[in-house]
């Protein structure tokens, strides 16, 4: 296994937003606009899904790639550093996702 990392895979997407959208997938979504980019994610997560209902292995690997860039997009589209979301995530490590769940209606 590579030391590749979503850190990596974010790097790449942000330095595209200066490509050519003609040769560029990732510049040809940020022209298009995060209501499109959106609903590429949810189309993919949506087909991860069914991968995963169906017992795929194969697809599901496939699947979850395409929706984890189009989320990287979606988050550098955002104005939303992946470091943020992992920030998040680590505040969480110290209690269960039960916890979590409950503590979410103390914030409001
Ligand atoms: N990881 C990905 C990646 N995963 C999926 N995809 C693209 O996401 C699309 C998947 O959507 P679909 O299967 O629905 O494809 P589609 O029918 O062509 O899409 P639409 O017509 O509906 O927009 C395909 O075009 C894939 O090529 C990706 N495109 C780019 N990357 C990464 O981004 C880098 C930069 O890519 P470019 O921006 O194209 O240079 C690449 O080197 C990769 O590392």
């Amino acid at each position: 296994m590579s030391d590749f990392s979503l850190a990596d895979l974010a790097q790449i997407i942000a330095s595209k937003r200066g490509a050519d959208a003609a040769r560029s997938y990732t510049k040809s979504l940020f022209e298009a606009g995060t209501p499109r980019i959106a609903k590429k994610f949810g189309e993919e997560a949506v087909e991860t899904v069914i991968a995963a209902m169906e017992g795929d292995r194969k697809n599901l690997t496939s699947e979850a790639a395409d929706t984890l860039y189009h989320l990287l997009v979606l988050l550098e589209a955002g104005g939303v550093a992946l470091a943020e979301v992992l920030a998040e995530l680590e505040t969480r490590t110290v209690q269960s996702g039960h916890a979590e769940k409950a503590s979410r209606g103390e914030r409001k």
